[in-house]
């Protein structure tokens, strides 16, 4: 069992990278993240869990700043970072992917991940240094063969590897991964459980939203789950995931 602060390789770093406090979420009328406070330490991966419609993705957009919260704080190294567009959190080093993949269609593999090495924390100035970081991280996520494709072009887990790619090319300290799994079969599930504790093992502190309770198990130093926009529990994956509140709002109906 890992506390806060503390990854699964035991080491305890306890800085947090990103505070969150009383952060909500109103849509003309409807709550969907209320005043949700959590922490995470750098480092650490934290599962973000609950039934559709909880919030997690509005509370991942409020983090990387495309949404604006109605109310609370949030900070990133313990600076306020609610002022700041998404480009300039993600110069910060706050990244993330999307639920629905966003590649630009008409360019290569390595053109997209290149304006990734571009535009990320590194702000990369020089194309040929750009271009040769992008390779990097193309063979980091095993995209190698397909590196002169369209991103149009490539397949489902490709895409994935091409998101990650991209995002990690960024150099982000805090990623925000916004259901990376879904679609995949059990196979590729573990090739993205991989990738992502090698990610973690480059130093980079990972948020990670899944409906695949597998790979929150295997992955989560911490849990956090939301129901209704509320924050429900969290801790111990083992300990968060047996509780009774959680069981009733979410695993009881999915029997994964
Ligand atoms: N731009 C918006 N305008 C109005 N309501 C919104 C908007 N974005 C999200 N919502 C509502 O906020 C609630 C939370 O949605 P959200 O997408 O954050 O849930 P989620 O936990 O990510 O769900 P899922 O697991 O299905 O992706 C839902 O009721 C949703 O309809």
């Amino acid at each position: 069992m890992s506390a806060p602060g503390e990854n699964a390789a035991g080491a305890t770093t306890r800085i947090p990278i990103l505070q969150a406090e009383g952060i909500t979420k109103r849509f003309s009328g409807l709550v969907s993240v209320n005043r949700v406070s959590f922490e995470m330490y750098e480092n650490e991966i934290l599962g973000l869990i609950g039934p559709n419609g909880a919030g997690k993705t509005t509370l991942v957009n409020m983090i990387s700043g495309t949404l604006k919260p109605s109310d609370g704080e949030l900070r990133f190294e313990g600076q306020p970072i609610d002022a700041l567009p998404p480009y300039q959190r993600a110069h910060l080093g706050i990244c993330r992917t999307f639920q629905v993949m966003k590649p630009f269609p008409g360019m290569s593999v390595l053109e997209n991940v290149t304006v990734g090495a571009l535009f990320g924390r590194g702000g990369e100035k020089v194309m040929a240094k750009a271009r040769r970081s992008a390779r990097e991280w193309i063979d980091f996520t095993g995209l190698s063969h397909r590196v002169d494709a369209r991103a149009d072009s490539l397949g489902g887990p490709d895409r994935k590897r091409l998101e990650f790619a991209k995002a990690l090319a960024m150099e982000p300290k805090l990623l925000l991964l916004d259901e990376v799994m879904a679609g995949l079969n059990a196979v590729e599930v573990e090739e993205v459980i991989e990738l992502i504790k090698k990610m973690r093992e480059r130093g980079v502190t990972i948020l990670v939203i899944e409906h695949v309770i597998k790979a929150i198990r295997s992955l989560s130093d911490r849990v956090l789950v939301l129901h209704h926009g509320e924050k429900i529990a969290e801790g111990d994956p083992a300990a968060v995931l047996e509780d009774p509140r959680v069981v009733e709002a979410y695993l009881g109906r999915r029997r994964q």
